[in-house]
């Protein structure tokens, strides 16, 4: 009992005695000599404990969406690399895009290395007092990550490490996430909101595409190309972007090149409905609203609104007019005030549209391809697709051998047939759709086998010849009577002169 007392006196002078010497170091200790024991008391904690660490947290008061952006970037490049690692993992499906992401949990650790350099990874979680009111989303609780790694390492950390983690951190992301296929059609109650989408699950491929090899690898290396050059773009000052016209018949794989150039790519789609865009502002805030890794599709150009004729047709309708009253000279005044009007009724035009691809408003955004298609290449206006603004132009035509080769293999896994000479030979002489192809192609019924559809198939290019060469002979007669008509007329009007 004796003993415990004076444990407790003890005790009670080390604490007096503590408060006096710090009472006396606070009050009556010079300013420099503070700071040189300061500086001292460091080193010799930082000798004992040479580690920094570094916190950071999911949400940071103002900053809580930069924070978040970053917190989730760890998160996911920690749940990538650490998942064999961490013994404890938190599962979290994605609503919309139906995946699992496994990340570390809370107050796990793993390491990580870098460049030979050794760090560690802690998650923290708090739960805040339930009294205090959070102003900021999903600041209830409290959770961080934190980074230790030796003090020599500093540098690296600071200039690249963190750097790499936060990059691969979002290239995880992207990889993980499904793709969206957005698009901005209005609702029939009126309603508009700017993108509205579905996950893109298209199952089309550069492998399933049916088009002449060396064709296919060249627009695969552009695309690659194309991917790789952020720095490239940036060097010679031009937004990273690409455009992409493709044009041919109806049912030539537009659409499913598109497909296969996001599934590539692993881009998201934007369908842009021109029909539904009320001006150019609209547009401006449409194209504003796409996000990075995306292709933003235009079909049907040459049918969407006036756009595509616009400045031909109208001139030339226009051009025709003026030359009945002989004033040629007036015909671009025409068109300049026309375009003048609708830039002030404030419409949407082809400038309008053609600022959003390549003026300064195209710049919001990067890694973007724009892809326009049409039935008829010709109907377009030239300021539309000249190189720069469609840089590639890529023609989708009739089904040739080579094409139905890869239709074959996809339908029927064939690598060969008897019946493939015939088609070939039928092939070099008809104009048939890889559209029409694949459809002869698929098995209507149970029974049928691949020599089944190969040998439908061949009817139907069969049939596709006889009728295309009636249709020849039909044309040809109708050119024949015509000229025969107008020589008519020529001979009536020289008889009728004669008379006079
Ligand atoms: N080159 C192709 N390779 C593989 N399948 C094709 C190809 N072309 C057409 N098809 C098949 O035909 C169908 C229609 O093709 P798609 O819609 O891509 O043609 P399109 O050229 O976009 O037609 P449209 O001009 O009418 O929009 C596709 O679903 C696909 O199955």
């Amino acid at each position: 009992m004796m003993m415990m007392e004076d444990g407790w006196t003890q005790l009670g002078s080390t604490v007096a005695a503590i408060v006096f010497f710090w009472t006396m170091y606070q009050n009556h200790f010079p300013d420099e000599l503070h700071n040189q024991i300061k500086k001292f008391t460091k080193k010799l904690a930082s000798y004992f404990y040479p580690y920094i660490k570094i916190t950071f947290p999911e949400s940071d008061g103002e900053n809580w969406l930069d924070s978040q952006r970053a917190f989730h970037a760890i998160e996911r490049y920690l749940g990538f690399h650490s998942s064999t690692q961490a013994k404890c993992l938190k599962a979290k499906v994605l609503n919309e895009s139906e995946a699992v992401i496994l990340s570390m949990d809370d107050r796990e650790e793993v390491t990580d290395e870098f460049n030979g350099v050794k760090l560690w990874w802690k998650s923290n979680c708090q739960i805040r007092n339930s009294q205090s009111i959070s102003l900021y989303p999903g600041e209830d609780v409290k959770r961080s990550f934190v980074l230790t790694f030796h003090q020599k390492h500093r540098d690296i950390v600071t200039e690249s490490y963190l750097k790499h983690v936060l990059e691969e951190g979002k290239d995880i992301a992207l990889r993980q996430r499904k793709r969206k296929l957005f698009s901005n059609t209005r609702r029939d109650d009126g309603c508009y909101k700017l993108w509205s989408h579905v996950v893109f699950e298209h199952p089309a491929s550069f492998e399933t595409l049916a088009m002449e090899g060396k064709k296919k690898k060249e627009i695969i290396d552009d695309l690659v190309t194309f991917s790789k050059s952020k720095e490239y773009y940036a060097k010679i000052g031009k937004a990273w972007k690409r455009g992409y016209l493709l044009y041919g018949p109806p049912g030539t794989g537009k659409s499913t090149m598109i497909a296969a150039m996001a599934n590539f790519l692993n881009y998201d789609v934007y369908d842009l409905e021109l029909t539904a865009v009320k001006d150019n502002s609209e547009l401006r805030r449409l194209l504003i609203n796409t996000s990075s890794k995306s292709i933003v599709v235009i079909e049907d150009i040459d049918c969407s609104l006036d756009l595509a004729g616009r400045r031909g047709k109208k001139a030339e309708e226009d051009s025709e007019d003026e030359e009945e009253e002989g004033n040629k000279a007036n015909v671009k005044e025409i068109v300049k005030e026309m375009k003048n009007k609708d830039e002030k009724s404030n419409k949407l035009t082809l400038s309008g549209l053609l600022n959003c691809i390549d003026g300064l408003w195209s710049t919001c955004g990067e890694e973007r391809l724009f892809v326009f298609t049409t039935n008829y290449v010709e109907k377009l206006d030239p300021a539309l697709i000249r190189r720069g603004r469609m840089d590639k132009h890529i023609e989708l035509s009739y089904c040739c051998f080579e094409s139905f080769e890869v239709l074959a293999r996809n339908y029927w896994n064939l690598e060969s047939h008897e019946l493939f000479p015939t088609i070939q030979e039928l092939l070099g002489k008809t104009k048939m759709t890889p559209a029409d192809v694949a459809e002869n192609l698929m098995p209507k019924s149970a029974d049928d086998d691949a020599s089944v559809c190969l040998e439908r198939l061949i009817k139907a290019i069969e049939t596709e010849k006889e009728e295309a060469r009636l249709k020849a002979e039909e044309e040809k007669r109708a050119k024949a009577e015509n000229e025969e008509n107008l020589e008519d007329g020529k001979e009536n009007k020289q008889e009728n002169v004669e008379k006079c």
